[in-house]
């Protein structure tokens, strides 16, 4: 008897998943290790669980009904990686000698990297083995597909390129001196795709926590805490969550503060940030992003302001100079009055300049033709359309 009604429970969730479009994986087997990994270090069984999710991919979903207030997670202080865990490593004697002290960022980086290359022998082998191989951020983009982004945002991932390119090459010093940790040569080992696979590691899953400042790393804010199993939450920017480490307890902890039903995606909310950010920062853009904008550039601006006004330039100085050209518009475009003359030009300026940004768009999508990217990318041009 019991056993029929266990049977008939697992077929309802299981009916109940396959309607909400959603893969458990949990028996996938670097889960289950990473699951045993946690609970070794103390961390005990929540409620949720990785699935694989149609619109964004794979997250954690509960396994019960979920009330604002609940926890949602408390993952205990030993399951962290922060620069507490790099200095008491291997690495920890190599950066206090260094001069000039390395950054927190690039110390988190460098113990990725080569706790990946120690593969079976590193104590975070269930971790590392669940982390993605590559990411969908810009820099990982061919520079032929970044061409095609919309000016403002192509100018922005152009810049990311650099300064990870001078991430990668200002610290090579210091890579070479942990060559006498390894046999293989260092700069193979840390070479330019594994900084780039440990920087966007970095940037696209750790939670803030802030650490008292040490005279090993140099000035940059050492706010960055890896945290396994919790760092499969996906965005949402409709959700509020509580997040910080409690010192009480010592755990970094979520509180929800809505509710979600059996069986749904549970969210945090990466920052009001709009799809620009996101692309930039976490390689995908949130479908009904309140917080979503339209990036226009100086030129486009001037293009369509009347070309017979001399002064234009010197306006737009002036205008810039004071701050004015931001908060003006906004004012417009978020209802408060103004004048109505004014009001409706500034409307039709915005709609011919958005009716040029979507021209452009739709001829930059026509470009994509890479089969094996073109899902992704036509998705990620398409929220950048104007009328999305
Ligand atoms: C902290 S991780 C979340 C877990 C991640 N989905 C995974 O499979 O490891 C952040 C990354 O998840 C993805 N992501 C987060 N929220 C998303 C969303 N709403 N839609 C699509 N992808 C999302 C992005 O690739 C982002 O860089």
């Amino acid at each position: 008897m019991k056993s029929k009604g266990r049977t008939g429970r697992r077929r309802k969730r299981k009916l109940m998943e396959v309607s909400a479009g959603l893969v458990n994986q949990s028996c996938d087997i670097r889960y289950i290790q990473l699951r045993k990994w946690l609970k070794n270090r103390g961390f005990l069984d929540s409620q949720l669980r990785m699935a694989h999710f149609p619109d964004t991919g794979r997250g954690l979903m509960t396994t019960r009904l979920l009330q604002p207030e609940d926890l949602i997670i408390s993952l205990p202080e030993s399951c962290l990686l922060t620069t507490e865990t790099v200095l008491k490593s291997y690495l920890g004697d190599f950066i206090r000698k260094w001069c000039p002290p390395i950054s927190p960022l690039l110390a988190l980086c460098t113990f990725l990297i080569t706790e990946r290359y120690a593969g079976d022998q590193s104590p975070w082998k269930p971790y590392i083995d669940v982390l993605p191989s590559s990411y969908d951020c810009p820099v990982y983009w061919e520079p032929e597909i970044v061409t095609l982004l919309p000016e403002p945002i192509r100018q922005r991932a152009v810049q990311q390129r650099t300064i990870l390119q001078e991430f990668y090459s200002s610290h090579l010093s210091f890579v070479r001196s942990l060559q006498p940790l390894y046999q293989e040569n260092m700069e193979n080992i840390l070479s330019y795709d594994a900084v780039r696979w440990a920087w966007c590691t970095v940037n696209t899953r750790t939670v803030y926590m802030k650490h008292a400042k040490r005279d090993c790393f140099s000035s940059e804010p050492d706010v960055y805490a890896l945290a396994p199993f919790l760092d499969l939450l996906n965005h949402s920017p409709g959700v509020q969550v509580d997040a910080a480490f409690n010192e009480e307890v010592r755990c970094y902890e979520i509180r929800t503060k809505v509710p979600y039903r059996k069986y749904d995606q549970v969210f945090i909310c990466y920052g009001h940030h709009d799809n620009q950010r996101l692309l930039l920062e976490y390689g995908f853009v949130a479908s009904n992003n309140p917080h979503r904008s339209v990036y226009v550039t100086r030129d486009v601006m001037l293009q369509f302001l009347s070309s017979t006004d001399k002064q234009l330039q010197k306006k737009w100085s002036l205008l810039k100079e004071h701050e004015f050209l931001d908060t003006y518009w906004k004012k417009v475009l978020l209802g408060s009055f103004v004048s109505e003359s004014k009001e409706q030009s500034c409307m039709e300026l915005v709609r011919k300049i958005c009716q040029q940004l979507l021209e452009q768009t739709s001829q930059a999508l026509q470009k994509v033709r890479c089969p094996a990217s073109s899902n992704t990318l036509l998705s990620l041009i398409d929220h950048f359309h104007p009328s999305s």
